[in-house]
């Protein structure tokens, strides 16, 4: 049996359509309702929109013929009640879909909330900041032309022009068809011109999300691209990026702007006009049509492409929202963190890893085999060359990512097993990077435990060193910090941090480069905080200065994701592997420095 691949390919387009429409649906679900409402309402305004059109032209041809005086006062009732309903319902329909646009934004903002929070943490890691604020903003705003306005359009461009075509083909059949003529030419050049209009607006709104995440990027790396003389690269890059825009931009501009002209070449009240007025004093002067009965379809034919324009012009907004849908629904769809069937919480917090393999992408495995356990309050300190996987390793605890293969239990309970919320509040991570929400330094720390009073909150931060910094700030504990800390040092931020992780007391601590990047007053300062953190907990810390884990109850050495070695450090240094090799090399540099 052969296969017609050109059926195939669009079979499977075709079906890709109908996902991407259910999905939309399924967006609107919660308002469709009402968008079937302002629907129908704006259908009926456009049918009523016609009336004002026909009653000039009766009370013309009325005039014109010598006819019923009293014919033409109802005509005229008729079109001004024509014109209050027309604008009284549309008004109405707005109202309707633009509360509906409202409702809606507010329910998939909260709805992309709640699921990002059960999507696995390390989801977030792929993305830039700036991508999550345009599906959360940008992306939830571009489907306003979806919900306000895009069914409004349709009902409005369907119901005058099928209510016009209706009345036009009661005065003459002949003269509806040539109104009607420029209509198939109109469509037919839309179709041409709008081929690659879809693949345009996918690329286009693809540059502009990259375009997002630059900019996040270049803003918030430019002291450190400044310092270190890198602003020209930086520049560049970030100049590449808008220069890929605008040329996407203009691509589309291009395409778009052949469309428009060539409908409003084909639409326009002009056009139409020459068409019905050429093709009409034809048919009169053949004897096939009274002067008369031409006045409908100068007055009501020529406006008939109107409402056509109207949704033509909405199709780039309308394409826009479908393409911003697909990315709120994107984010929808992804899978939530799988939650237990039958819920557990452990009772003891030892960490065990039995035979996990993990890879990011389903094929390379970051880590193979890997077994260890870690004793309830003890320190295994996790070190290795440069990607070896150790800071996966203590990411898969609290499950940014579920493993691939094996498992890891704490207390003897596999952690899927137990509830996320559950789950984290067991575990405090100091991160490799600092992050601080932009709160008070008070709700930054109390981020660690949200039922805490000020008095917990102000001997977390005594315990972690940093009371007498925050009390020299300018508003104390009051004072407002930003996500990259402000007026805080690096030293400073991270014991911050210790300090959220001091409050939340949790058995369990993950490090992950805890004290990198201080200056040796901060470390000590860090250190303090650290073991304070640390005490009689099950502490795993990722480390690559050895000398602050020379004391580890056991070193697990990692390299290319699996443990080559395991022991204490006298031990490790006896075995004269490669820990000892990084053991000996570290003190030589040391050394040297001094
Ligand atoms: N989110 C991610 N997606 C895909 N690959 C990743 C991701 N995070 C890390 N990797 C890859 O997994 C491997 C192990 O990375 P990991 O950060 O665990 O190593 P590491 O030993 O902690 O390195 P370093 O000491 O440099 O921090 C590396 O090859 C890294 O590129």
């Amino acid at each position: 049996m052969t296969v017609d691949a050109s059926t195939t390919v669009a079979e499977a387009e075709s079906s890709q359509r109908d996902t991407e429409r259910l999905r939309v649906m399924d967006l609107l679900g919660p308002v469709r309702g009402r968008l079937f409402l302002g629907t129908a309402m704006a259908f009926v305004s456009s049918v009523l929109g016609l009336l004002p059109y026909v009653a000039v032209a009766e009370i013309a041809a009325l005039l014109l013929t010598g006819g019923a005086r009293s014919a033409v006062v109802w005509w005229v009732v008729a079109g001004v009640l024509g014109a209050a309903g027309r604008l009284g319902l549309l008004v109405v329909a707005n109202f309707v879909t633009h509360y509906a646009d409202a409702d809606l934004q507010r329910h998939l903002r909260t709805r992309l909330a709640r699921h990002m929070a059960t999507v696995p943490l390390g989801w977030f890691g792929g993305r830039g900041s700036g991508e999550l604020k345009k599906v959360m903003d940008d992306d939830i705003e571009d489907m306003h032309h979806l919900v306000a306005h895009a069914m409004l359009d349709v009902a409005s461009a369907v119901g005058l022009p099928l209510a016009a075509i209706v009345y036009l083909v009661t005065v003459d059949w002949r003269m509806t068809l040539v109104t009607l003529a420029l209509l198939p030419l109109s469509v037919l050049a839309m179709r041409i011109a709008h081929r690659t209009m879809p693949a345009r607006m996918a690329q286009l709104m693809d540059a502009q999300r990259r375009i997002n995440n630059s900019t996040i990027e270049y803003v918030d790396g430019i002291q450190v691209i400044k310092a270190y003389g890198q602003d020209g690269g930086a520049y560049r890059r970030f100049s590449s990026v808008v220069d890929e825009f605008c040329d996407v931009l203009a691509a589309w501009t291009r395409e778009a702007g052949k469309a428009m002209f060539a409908n409003m070449a084909l639409l326009s009240p002009a056009s139409v006009l020459v068409v019905v007025l050429g093709a009409g004093t034809g048919l009169v002067a053949a004897g096939w049509l009274q002067p008369v009965d031409l006045l409908p379809f100068v007055l009501v034919g020529v406006g008939l492409p109107a409402p056509f324009m109207t949704l033509l012009q909405g199709t780039q907004s309308l394409r826009k929202a479908r393409v911003a849908a697909q990315h709120v629904s994107d984010v929808l769809a992804e899978a939530s963190l799988p939650a237990p069937t039958r819920p557990r919480v452990p009772s003891t917090y030892d960490v065990r890893f039995s035979a996990v393999d993990f890879s990011y992408d389903g094929s390379n495995k970051v880590l193979n085999d890997v077994s260890a356990s870690c004793p309830q309050g003890t320190v295994t300190a996790i070190v290795g060359p440069s990607g070896s996987g150790k800071t996966t390793m203590t990411r898969l605890i609290p499950r940014f990512f579920d493993v691939t293969g094996g498992a890891i239990e704490i207390g003897g309970v596999d952690i899927r097993e137990i509830p996320q919320h559950e789950l984290l509040r067991r575990i405090a991570i100091v991160f490799q990077d600092v992050v601080l929400v932009r709160d008070t330094v008070r709700e930054n720390i109390r981020l660690g435990r949200p039922d805490a009073t000020d008095a917990d909150v102000e001997a977390a931060a005594r315990a972690a060193r940093m009371h007498d910094v925050i009390e020299k700030m300018p508003e104390g504990y009051d004072t407002v910090v930003t996500g990259r800390g402000g007026v805080l040092s690096g030293g400073e931020r991270q014991r911050l941090t210790i300090a959220r992780a001091i409050l939340q007391d949790a058995p369990i601590v993950l490090l992950d480069e805890a004290t990198a990047m201080v200056d040796p007053e901060n470390e000590v300062a860090v250190q303090e905080a650290l073991s304070e953190l640390t005490r009689n907990r099950t502490l795993l810390v990722v480390a690559h200065r050895l000398h602050t884990i020379a004391h580890a109850d056991q070193i697990l050495v990692l390299d290319g994701g699996r443990i080559i070695e395991r022991g204490t450090h006298d031990e490790l240094v006896e075995r004269d592997g490669k820990y000892a090799r990084m053991w000996f090399i570290q003190q030589m540099t040391t050394e040297a420095v001094q």
